[in-house]
Order: C-alpha cells, then sequence, then structure tokens
C-alpha cells in the first residue's frame, strides 16, 4: 500500500478518467461547426448533451454494481472502447441521429469511468489518505475541460471534424492500452472485487441502500452538485449573455473562473475532510446555503447583477464540485469494499439526476412564461430567467430536507455505536475557551 506500484495504478485510473472528461466535453466546444455539420439549431444541439448525460446518470448504478463484480481493470477499459467507438462515430456522422449515437456511446463509456477509478483509492491506499486522493482524483479529472477548450479546439481548427474526432478515438485506444497493460484493481494478495463475498446483484444493491450513510452521500451529492453543472453545462452562458447582457467575452471569462475555482477548492476540502469526518455534512449544508443566498442576491437584485456579483456565483456554484465528492466519501466509509462500486454509484446518481430535473424544469418554466405571454422582453429576458432559475431554489431545499433527515437516522445509528457528534455550539464554546486560555 502507498507504494510507487499504488501510485502508478492511481496515476492511470486518474489519466482514464481526464481522457472520459475530455471525450463527455468536446463535443461542447464545437458548437458552431456542429451547427454547420449537422445544420442543427441550439435546441437540436441541445439535446446532444440532454441525451448523453440522461444515459451517464442511468449507468451509474448498474456500473456500480458490475465494477464491485468485475472491478475497475474490465470496466474501465470497456469504458474506453465504447468512447472510442462513440467519437469514431461522432468522426464519420453526417445526421442529427447518426451524431446523438455516438454521443450516447461516448455517455456510456464515461459513465463506466469515475465509479470505476474512484474504488481504486480505498484498496491501494490507507484510509487517511483517501479523502484527498479522492479529491486530487476529482480534480485533475476536470483538467480534461482545458483540453478540450485548448489543444481539441486548435486540433479541430487545424485539420477539420474528422481529423479531430478521430484523435479523440485513438486518445481512448492508448488508455485500453494503459489500462490493460499496467492496471491491477488490488495490491498482490488483497482480494480483489470478485473474490469477496458473493452476493447476488439484488442484496448488494438492496445493502448498499438500506445503509443510511449511502444515503447521506446521494443527498449530499444530489443537493450541492446540480447548480453547478446546470449553470456551466446548460443555463449559465444564456443567462449571463441573453439575460444578463454581458458580452460573449465576460460570460467566457466567468465560464473559466468557474474552472479554476473548482480545482483550487479540492484539495483543502480534501483536508477538511480528513481531519474533520463529523463535519462533512454540515460543510455540505454550508455550501448549499452560501449557493442559495448568492442565486437569490443575482435573481433579485433590480436591473440585473454586475459582473462581481455574477463571479460571486460563479465562484460559489464552483465549490458544489469539490464539495460533492463528500458524497462519495459517506459512500466509502460506511460501506464495506465488496459494495464500495455500487454505494459510488447510487451517490454519483445523486447530482446528475437533479441537474437533469432542474435543467428541464427551467427550459420548461421559460417556454411556458413565453406561451402565456408573461415575458415580453422574449424567451431568454432577464424576468423570464428570474422566475425559471429560481426552481433551483426548490430543488436545493427538497435535497436539503432529504438530506437531514438522513443525517438524523446516521448519527442515531453512530451514537448506538457510542460515536457522539458535538453540536456545533458546543464546538464553537470549547473553542473559544481554548482560544482564550
Ligand atoms: N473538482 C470537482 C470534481 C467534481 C466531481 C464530481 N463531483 C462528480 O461527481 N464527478 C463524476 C464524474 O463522472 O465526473
Amino acid at each position: 500500500m502507498n507504494s510507487w506500484r499504488a501510485w502508478t495504478v492511481w496515476g492511470i485510473g486518474v489519466f482514464a478518467y481526464l481522457v472520459a472528461v475530455v471525450q463527455r466535453t468536446s463535443f461542447g466546444v464545437v458548437g458552431l461547426e456542429a451547427t454547420e455539420r449537422f445544420s442543427a439549431g441550439g435546441t437540436l444541439l441541445s439535446a446532444f448533451t440532454v441525451v448523453q448525460l440522461v444515459v451517464y446518470a442511468s449507468l451509474q448504478i448498474p456500473v456500480g454494481l458490475l465494477v464491485d463484480r468485475f472491478g475497475t481493470r474490465i470496466m474501465v477499459s470497456v469504458g474506453a472502447t465504447f468512447m472510442a467507438l462513440g467519437q469514431l462515430q461522432i468522426a464519420v456522422a453526417e445526421s442529427v441521429v447518426t451524431g446523438i449515437i455516438g454521443r450516447m456511446l461516448v455517455g456510456m463509456g464515461d459513465a463506466m469511468t469515475f465509479v470505476s477509478v474512484l474504488r481504486l483509492v480505498p484498496v491501494w491506499f490507507e484510509g487517511r489518505k483517501a479523502p484527498l486522493l479522492s479529491q486530487l482524483t476529482g480534480m485533475i479529472g476536470q483538467v480534461g475541460q482545458l483540453v478540450s477548450v485548448i489543444p481539441f479546439l486548435a486540433l479541430m481548427h487545424a485539420t477539420g471534424w474528422t481529423q479531430a474526432f478521430l484523435s479523440l478515438a485513438a486518445l481512448s485506444v492508448l488508455v485500453i492500452v494503459v489500462v490493460l497493460a499496467l492496471l491491477r484493481n488490488a495490491p498482490p494478495g488483497v482480494s480483489a472485487p470478485r473474490e469477496g463475498p458473493t452476493e447476488g446483484t439484488r442484496e448488494v444493491l438492496a445493502a448498499a441502500w438500506r445503509q443510511p450513510g449511502t444515503r447521506l452521500g446521494l443527498w449530499s451529492h444530489f443537493t450541492v452538485q446540480f447548480s453547478g453543472n446546470v449553470f456551466a453545462l446548460a443555463w449559465g452562458f444564456p443567462f449571463m449573455v441573453a439575460g444578463q447582457g454581458y458580452d460573449a467575452s465576460t460570460a467566457a471569462g466567468l465560464m473559466s473562473f468557474f474552472v479554476a475555482v473548482a480545482l483550487v477548492a479540492g484539495p483543502p476540502m480534501g483536508r477538511f475532510v480528513a481531519r474533520h469526518p463529523l463535519r462533512r455534512s454540515t460543510l455540505v449544508l454550508a455550501i448549499t446555503g452560501l449557493t442559495a443566498v448568492a442565486w437569490t442576491a443575482v435573481l433579485l437584485l433590480p436591473g440585473g447583477a454586475p459582473v462581481w456579483l455574477m463571479a460571486i456565483l460563479v465562484a460559489v456554484l464552483a465549490l458544489g464540485g469539490p464539495c460533492s465528492m463528500i458524497g462519495f466519501d459517506f459512500a466509502r466509509t460506511f460501506n464495506p469494499s465488496h459494495r464500495l462500486g455500487t454505494a459510488t454509484g447510487i451517490v454519483n446518481s445523486g447530482g446528475f439526476v437533479a441537474a437533469l430535473l432542474t435543467m428541464f424544469l427551467i427550459g420548461y418554466l421559460l417556454d411556458v412564461q413565453h406561451a402565456l405571454g408573461l415575458s415580453p422582453g422574449g424567451l431568454y429576458s432577464l424576468e423570464a430567467f428570474r422566475v425559471a432559475l429560481a426552481v433551483q431554489l426548490l430543488v436545493m431545499a427538497g435535497g436539503t430536507l432529504a438530506l437531514l433527515g438522513v443525517r438524523r437516522k446516521v448519527r442515531r445509528d453512530l451514537a448506538a455505536q457510542n460515536v457522539h457528534v458535538p453540536p456545533l455550539r458546543e464546538v464553537w464554546a470549547q473553542f473559544r475557551s481554548g482560544r482564550r486560555r
């Protein structure tokens, strides 16, 4: 454990995840070229993203079950195969239907990667390192977005659509080769997933779900991550440009700021979680509260939000990504290792289901206001956005209530094992008397 071999295995897993993020985000950065190639407008193009996300979210639990049975090596190489085939398909696709099939294949492969890679951490490293390494996995993977925005876009402009997507397919082939050659599910002598207790699929799923810690992870991921996803993947750009009237370069700058904050916030959050495991859900609630306050300020300010206020909102939204990794920490610490993939899959479905639901509700509310003549400024007017985006507060409130309910159950179970979580006011009083002394 913690040997150079562990670091090599983890490094390969992280590389596979980074490549999955490149594949996931590659289509989004070539919107203009895609509009031309598929002769499709904005709504049809957004179908590519939505279909990909639906496939990704719906496969999380099956993938979790499969990784517990077959292990990371097989799942990541099968995932990379799907992504290579998907990008190959996109490279030659000329119609919307064939393009969407390509994105579905990419979504399938992408779905198999993160949950499988995260499973390597507790198997190859000692427990204290796990929160930080999980954060680093998520954080380094996000660099894949930058690979899409900079070298991939440059390649697209230099060589054209087909060559650029063929190169991405080749990148996933490289992942298959490296993973099959060097990645191992577990260190020698440690039981690999399929050698664990042989529970049936239904038993594993039921046991992972019955564990309140898994549900605490699910609701944490659900509540704190979705708003950032909705902003970055769907409505942030139209809201800033069409709703607030920012120019496109300011909006693009704020999007880059989002990625930068998400990258920087990971390690401190990992260290906080390692030091204060009993305060994990409090951190989730605090970031959710900040998100709600920031959205309320941006949506209520008469005459639109100044750029500095939007930057604060963007920074808070970006914290949601690393903070959502706490959900996986709950899955890891409350489940035995042979059920970890399943529990992680359950948790990971939370944020993405919430994001899809909210993206849909926002689009629906914009359409309804327009159809009823309630948005005279147009479909994407600031007034229409104020109402539509406010629906996020309801989704956040629902997630928070569910989180608080299951947290009570988790704390009761902990108390039965003699682990008591001191109330925050007690911790604060101790902290103050310590400082005075
Ligand atoms: N530093 C932000 C990492 C966010 C990771 C995120 N919480 C997540 O759920 N990722 C799943 C995936 O497949 O990317």
